[in-house]
């Protein structure tokens, strides 16, 4: 068993205050495989103390320095890609094809795209009678998930360094490794000491302890809406600034006029993707009424391609899902979507065929579901779609936005300016049309319960500057 009990702070590994430690599960075996420690509101205070005294000097690092560490960093994190990878599939279950693809390799995106706005942004402007400067917003703590535990990390992580904020990062608890050896990375960067800091830990005790300290100027959070909140009313009592990037109920409206088995098999994958663990994941499939048969007899050949299994097999499409906890929060979804009278298309609770150990869930299609169902309303974040029918183009719109959710939408159509005025209605931060693939320099946030930050490219490196006007220039 391997051990990381300690923190990365003013540029060495230390101890933490106290010991305290918890064990890393692999979520294939159920075996605790590593252990970290979980810190105290002192590892906070120590790891803010020195990401201050290094902010005074890395606000006014020049930009070309700024960018030599970022290609540092990318070049590092390059050659650790594979061992990234394998740390991810390990500490959260997802495919050893998919960590490589795009859990890991997304997150070596957000370094490579905050150089590219780095260095093309100007900081200054003129405007009145003055300029308008744009100024790193100081000392930030940044709290992630597990899901994507790296590409969460380094969303955040890259566009603060790459604005000459410095960081007090705390990764998720339940799969915090890969966020170390991008630790180890960040050091062998040469940054100064105390630019980049992590502390391991518990959401109630580190998590709260950096959303209320003072000496952090802003907070932003990759995770539940319940976090989001409680970090929000933390960060108040110091009006710190506060992004939220939370859960998700994204809708995927199949259009009558859409290639039908095509977009339900796509939209059933896209669910599917690292087990359905995703925040934008389109959970809520909307068919027209007239091809519900059809539909579901599609989405059956679609789960029927699933390869459940052993995560480091490369022919694995879907792992287990991340914990015990998950498993049981699924199961118990997929069971009240039976009670409620839901059509059980595919799957269903209990364990998959001749996977004996480790947190498998079966692939799960609902339909018939009605929009008060629970299945239709709550993240499952689960392999668990739910395809709910409509009748006419008004009727899907208005499900797709009757949620308290606002992450992402989908729309599928043969009829390109029919698809665009379709997600022109929909009140979500990130809309697909048909299939489009990942953009890493387009926005990424949520409206209402979904959050209030924006992620990726331009819009995300802007979270860390300030405004500051100068008046007394010449007009
Ligand atoms: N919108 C997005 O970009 C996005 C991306 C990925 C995941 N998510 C969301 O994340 C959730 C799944 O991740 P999770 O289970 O790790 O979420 P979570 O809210 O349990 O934990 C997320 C992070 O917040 C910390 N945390 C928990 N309670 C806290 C508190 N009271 N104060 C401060 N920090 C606290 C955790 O320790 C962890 O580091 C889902 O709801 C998913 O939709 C959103």
């Amino acid at each position: 068993m391997s051990t990381r009990h300690q923190f990365y702070i003013g540029g060495a590994w230390v101890d933490p205050a106290a010991p305290r430690t918890l064990g890393v599960l692999d979520p294939a075996t159920e075996e605790t495989f590593a252990e970290i420690s979980l810190g105290t509101a002192e590892d906070v205070d120590r790891a803010v103390v020195a990401a201050r005294a290094a902010f005074a000097a890395y606000a006014h690092v020049s930009v070309e320095q700024r960018l030599e560490y970022l290609e540092r960093i990318i070049s590092g994190f390059r050659a650790r890609l594979p061992e990234i990878a394998r740390t991810m599939t390990r500490e959260m279950g997802a495919p050893i094809t998919f960590s490589t693809e795009r859990q890991a390799t997304v997150a070596l995106f957000h370094f490579e795209e905050a150089a590219r706005v780095l260095a093309g942004y100007r900081f200054e402007e003129k405007m009145g009678a003055g300029i308008v400067r744009r100024e790193p917003i100081g000392v930030c703590g940044l709290i992630t998930p597990w899901n994507w535990p790296l590409n969460q990390v380094a969303s955040k992580v890259a566009p603060a360094l790459a604005t000459g904020c410095t960081v007090v990062l705390k990764p998720s608890e339940i799969a915090p490794l890969s966020a170390m050896v991008l630790a180890e990375v960040i050091h062998d960067a040469g940054l100064p000491p105390g630019v980049f800091n992590l502390v391991n830990g518990d959401g109630p005790t580190v998590g709260e302890a950096i959303a209320a300290h003072p000496g952090i100027d802003m907070v932003s959070l990759t995770g539940s809406t319940g976090a989001g909140i409680r970090v929000s009313k933390l960060a108040a009592d110091t009006v710190k600034r506060v992004a939220l990037e939370l859960g998700g109920k994204s809708a995927n409206i199949i259009l009558p006029d859409a290639d039908l088995e095509s977009a339900v098999v796509a939209g059933v994958h896209s669910c599917y993707t690292n087990g359905g663990q995703n925040c934008q994941s389109p959970t809520r499939m909307l068919v027209h009424r007239s091809q519900r048969d059809e539909a579901y007899a599609a989405a059956r050949r679609a789960v029927e391609e699933v390869r459940l299994g052993d995560p480091f097999d490369p022919s694995t499409t879907m792992g287990p899902v991340v914990s015990q906890a998950q498993l049981e929060k699924i199961t118990a979804l997929v069971q009240s979507g039976i009670d409620e009278g839901a059509t059980l298309v595919a799957g269903g609770p209990g364990r998959p065929d001749g996977l004996d150990k480790g947190f498998y869930v079966r692939p799960t299609v609902f339909g018939d579901v009605t929009p008060q169902m629970r299945i239709a309303r709550e993240e499952i974040f689960g392999p668990v779609l739910s395809i709910l029918l409509y009748e006419t183009e008004d009727e899907a719109v208005e499900i797709a936005n009757d949620t308290p959710y606002g992450l992402a939408g989908f729309v599928q159509s043969k009829d390109p300016d029919r698809a665009r005025r379709v997600a022109n209605r929909i009140r979500a931060g990130r809309v697909y049309l048909n299939g489009a693939p990942f953009d890493r320099s387009l926005p990424f946030g949520g409206y209402k319960q979904s959050g209030n930050g924006r992620e990726f490219g331009r819009f995300g490196f802007e979270e860390y500057l300030e405004v500051k006007a100068v008046l007394g220039y010449p007009r």
